[in-house]
């Protein structure tokens, strides 16, 4: 039996602003930082250890990782970036108020762009000034399937690859993985593990900063998954994060 430990990053500034925030390369707020060192001291606690890292290319994830990788005394371990593990493309309502989105085009619509499997959020335009595409660490990205938008299974199509390439042959080979990635690109890997369907993986969110452990069998079908610590505290945030789409009062 293997042990993935899948863990979203900590409250980014944006999601204390309630933004929609994609691939921008927002930080961690204090609260965050503290999200993601009591996750280490979780694991730590729990008698969880590691072999290889893996994260995406923005920021709140990678130093969630850190911190967690600190609290276990594991700052040395070897740690993979992807920009396949970042966070769904949100198009043009990156930077964009939810709250406000919902007010404006009503929770419905909200809720297609932010849970359903294949609507994806209006594009952003390739000359938009917030397009990441000249940003250095994309530079194998061919402008061609550089994203300016994405549902969650242009996403799913993007994390399978390297699921597939590096992740599940990691596992395979007895390493002991932890993830630190996002909300949307966490989903698409459970999407996938536990084949939930298009109309469940609407009703899935992934709270900040609780480590997700899904234990897998020989041919890396999942057995069974939970998180680790107080399930009802994960619950409620998990909640929390669906109420984000809410309109503003
Ligand atoms: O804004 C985003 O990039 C994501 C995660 O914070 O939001 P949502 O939960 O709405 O998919």
């Amino acid at each position: 039996m293997y042990k993935l430990v899948l863990i979203r990053h900590g409250e980014s500034t944006w999601n204390l602003e309630n933004r929609f925030t994609g691939w921008t390369d927002v930080d961690l707020t204090p609260a965050g930082v503290e999200q993601a060192k009591s996750a280490g001291r979780l694991l730590h606690a729990e008698g969880y250890d590691f072999d290889l890292a893996f994260t995406s290319v923005l920021k709140r994830a990678t130093r969630t990782l850190w911190h967690v990788l600190d609290e276990m005394d594991r700052t040395w371990l070897p740690v993979t970036h992807s920009w396949r593990l970042n966070e769904r493309h949100y198009g043009a309502l990156q930077g964009l108020n939810k709250a406000e989105m919902a007010k404006q085009y009503g929770d419905a619509q909200v809720l297609a762009w932010r849970r359903s499997y294949d609507t994806p959020p209006p594009a952003l335009d390739a000359a938009d000034p917030r397009s990441e595409r000249g940003d250095r660490r994309y530079a194998d990205l061919p402008a061609a399937e550089f994203p300016l938008t994405e549902c969650l299974k242009d996403t799913v199509a993007r994390v399978l690859p390297f699921w597939n390439e590096a992740m599940a042959p990691a596992i395979r080979a007895g390493q002991r993985v932890v993830v630190a990635a996002h909300g949307n690109s966490i989903r698409a890997l459970v999407k996938y593990l536990d084949s939930v369907s298009e109309s469940d993986i609407v009703g899935l969110n992934i709270p900040n900063g609780i480590p997700l452990v899904y234990e897998l069998d020989a041919a890396l079908q999942p057995l069974r998954h939970y998180y680790l610590g107080d399930a009802e505290a994960a619950a409620r945030a998990a909640a929390a994060v669906a109420a984000q789409g809410r309109p503003a009062r």
